[in-house]
């Protein structure tokens, strides 16, 4: 199932929860911890075909999830086993390993040995983590990724910051990730949202207590509803007119594509704003595109990109509804000058664009 607006935690505030759930409403961490495993093992079981499970287990809560998956699919007949990577043992790790060797779960030290192939779990590392990684995981997550087996993430991919989707060092490059509550903004920015695969949300009964200031996943069906409607028939100019102010030597293609872009979304005019390199590009642009260089040109006013542009002269992007500013390459300023009443969006290069779509923004619930 795909959500709308899906908020997300970062790591103090996926820790804030946790604590506030334990803590002050007095939620057991053994019951949420189950709740995550049997999540996370249901996954697994659709994930792992034929192949065996191993859990590769760090010495926090993650790898407690870990090591009550590995009991959770031993106790469902499949052949499971959890490798413990650290000498050191969180309180509750240290009572799922307990658990799992009363009933009989295979539990290692080290990576496993062999070339037999595997589901791999990634229970190293969650949000109690901090990047960049330290041994033994460097190791143990290029050990993984070397595999060629199918790889699940618990919380998110080790390596991964989990608020900016940083990769310093080796990440765990899952092909499916079951983060806990709220989704973290780490798993939807580039790299980390190559590296976390399909992000499953599963609600496993943690409550934040401070909801003020909250992320948001922008979900491309809200978006496609948000805009607006074309009456039939009705003229360019009663469609809106959106001002781009971008195209940097060396990067003029954004500004053309954010244009047709803007066109596609329904817009009556767009004009862009732009340098002498820029307008060349912005020559070859659809149908509905105006060029305006800011460097005295057409009247715009101000300092090529690089330098600074100012809008607001009639004919030029200064008189649009809504302005989109490029982030200028070279590092120099952009621009600002939207007004208050006009929309102003930063960066529109999409140096990133979303496969599909957009359709990896969409995160499924687990509940
Ligand atoms: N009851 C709950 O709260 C629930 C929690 N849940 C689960 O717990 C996870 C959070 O668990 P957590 O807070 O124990 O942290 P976790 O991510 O396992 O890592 C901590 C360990 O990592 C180490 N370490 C840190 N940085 C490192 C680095 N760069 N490189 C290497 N090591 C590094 C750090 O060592 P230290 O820095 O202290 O020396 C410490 O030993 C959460 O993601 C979810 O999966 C769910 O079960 C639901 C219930
Ligand atoms: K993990």
């Amino acid at each position: 199932m795909t959500r709308a607006w899906a908020t997300l935690w970062t790591r103090s505030q996926a820790a804030a929860a946790d604590r506030h759930t334990i803590v002050e409403l007095g939620a057991p961490s053994p019951v949420l911890m189950e709740r995550a495993a049997l999540c996370c093992a249901r996954e697994a079981l659709a994930m792992r075909g034929d192949l065996p499970v191993w859990a590769l287990c760090g010495p926090g809560n993650n790898g407690g999830d870990g090591v009550a998956v590995a009991r959770i699919l031993h106790g469902w007949g499949v052949p499971a086993r959890a490798f413990l990577l650290s000498e050191r043992m969180s309180p509750e790790l240290a009572e799922q390993v307990a658990l799992a060797e009363k009933l009989g779960v295979p539990i290692e030290r080290g990576l496993p040995q062999g070339q037999a192939e595997a589901l791999i779990v990634d229970a190293m590392l969650g949000t109690g983590a901090a990047p960049p990684l330290r041994q033994p995981f460097v190791a143990a997550v290029t050990w993984a990724n070397a595999r060629s087996g199918p790889k699940l993430s618990i919380d998110i991919p080790t390596g991964l910051d989990a608020d900016t989707g940083a990769a310093p060092g080796p990440v765990f490059a899952a092909d499916r990730t079951v983060t806990f509550v709220r989704s973290k903004p780490g798993l939807h920015v580039t790299p980390g949202r190559a590296a976390s695969g399909e992000v499953v949300v599963a609600d496993i009964g943690i409550v934040s207590q401070d909801m003020s200031d909250e992320t948001c996943l922008i979900d491309p069906c809200e978006v496609a509803r948000s805009i607006a409607g074309l009456k039939p028939g009705s003229h360019k100019g009663e469609r809106g007119h959106v001002g781009i102010v971008g195209g940097s030597a060396g990067t003029p293609g954004a500004a053309v594509l954010a244009g047709a872009a803007a066109l596609r979304a329904g817009a009556g005019l767009v004009t862009i704003a732009t340098d002498d390199r820029g307008a060349g590009a912005a020559a070859g642009a659809p149908a509905g595109v105006d060029g305006a260089a800011p460097r005295r040109r057409a009247g715009a006013g101000g300092e090529g990109a690089g330098g600074r542009a100012r809008l607001g002269a009639r004919g030029g992007p200064g008189g649009a509804g809504g302005i989109m500013v490029g982030r200028p390459a070279g590092g120099g300023v952009g621009c600002v000058g939207a007004g208050r009443d006009r929309g102003a969006i930063g960066d529109a290069a999409g140096d990133h664009a979303a496969p599909g779509g957009g359709g990896s923004l969409a995160v499924r619930e687990d509940r």
